[in-house]
């Protein structure tokens, strides 16, 4: 299948940090990639990059087969940063023929205004529209060259329920019709929702890149605490520590640990199960890496 995004050894740094480090990532035509990471992981640069709008500090960016520098592939791309500034005098209506004007294929406006539950506020100014409505005619106008391929950096930030079912739909049916999107996000459940296939990113490495139940399995820790002064071998440990008097255990099968733990008579007090954050399962992620080197 084509490749239309490709990133091959690529490193970027920002002075002393470094935000990719020897990142390589091929996304092909008709995929919807969901890239997962926690804050200050990489995925805006990694977006940046693919969008020309940095360049690598080694190895290379493909866009479309050409430079992600070349108008010529940026035209055929839609973006949408994590934070836009939208003229707050002009109508929703004016800002999409506006922006649409710049390519020469452009969506029509009827059709993109109902994919993003627009159509009702074409008229209305965008210093009255909620957060959640500028928002989803932010992500919108991504889609108002017709891209072929759509980049959406933390598309539903901000929005309630309604607004992200409305903004899937659209993203949905862009995929529907052939396009190809890398999105980003700190929620699994969102990349869940649309993504077949899900890249993790931590410390500007991908970590791993799967499909979404693969993911869910590696993601799907949680954290059992107790206290107890010794404790079996128990199934299923990915990591363990000791803080605080108390013993803390991360395991993807909590109850099965808990079965192990009581029929093994061992004594303990004080049982929580809690699920783990991201930025834990991606430490036991990056954990496994390492164990595997
Ligand atoms: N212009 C910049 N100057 C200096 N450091 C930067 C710059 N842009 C990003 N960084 C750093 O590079 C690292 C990766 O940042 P990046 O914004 O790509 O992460 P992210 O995964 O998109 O985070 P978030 O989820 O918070 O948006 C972070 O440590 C960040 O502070």
């Amino acid at each position: 299948m084509t490749v239309l995004a490709r990133t091959a050894e690529v490193t970027r740094r920002y002075g002393d940090v470094l935000a990719l480090d020897r990142v390589s990532l091929d996304i092909r035509a008709g995929e919807l990639v969901g890239l997962l990471g926690p804050n200050g992981a990489g995925k805006s640069t990694l977006i940046n990059l693919f969008t020309g709008l940095r360049r690598p500090t080694s190895g290379t960016v493909e866009l479309l087969g050409g430079s992600p520098q070349d108008p010529v592939m940026r035209r055929d791309i839609g973006v949408t940063p994590q934070e836009t500034g939208l003229p707050e005098a002009l109508r929703v209506g004016e800002v999409v023929d506006f922006v649409s004007a710049h390519f020469p294929n452009r969506s029509d406006r009827a059709e993109l205004l109902d994919r993003f539950g627009l159509r009702d506020l074409v008229r209305r100014q965008i210093g009255g529209l909620s957060g959640g409505q500028k928002r989803r005619l932010a992500v919108a106008l991504a889609f108002a060259g017709r891209p072929k391929m759509v980049f959406l950096d933390e598309p539903t930030t901000g929005l309630d329920v309604e607004g992200r079912r409305a903004l899937w739909d659209g993203i949905r049916a862009f995929h529907d019709d052939g396009g190809t999107i890398l999105l980003t996000s700190h929620y699994l459940e969102e990349i869940e929702a649309l993504a077949q296939r899900v890249v993790v990113v931590g410390h500007g490495r991908v970590l791993a890149d799967d499909t979404v139940p693969a993911i869910r399995d590696m993601v799907g820790v949680r954290r059992v605490t107790l206290s107890a002064d010794t404790l079996p071998e128990l199934p299923g440990v990915l990591g363990s520590e000791r803080a605080d008097g108390r013993v803390h255990l991360l395991t993807a099968d909590p109850d099965r640990l808990v079965v192990e733990l009581v029929r093994s008579g061992a004594p303990f007090s004080g049982l929580e199960i809690r699920p783990t954050t991201l930025e834990e399962a991606f430490l036991t992620i990056t954990a496994r890496e390492n164990a595997h080197v």
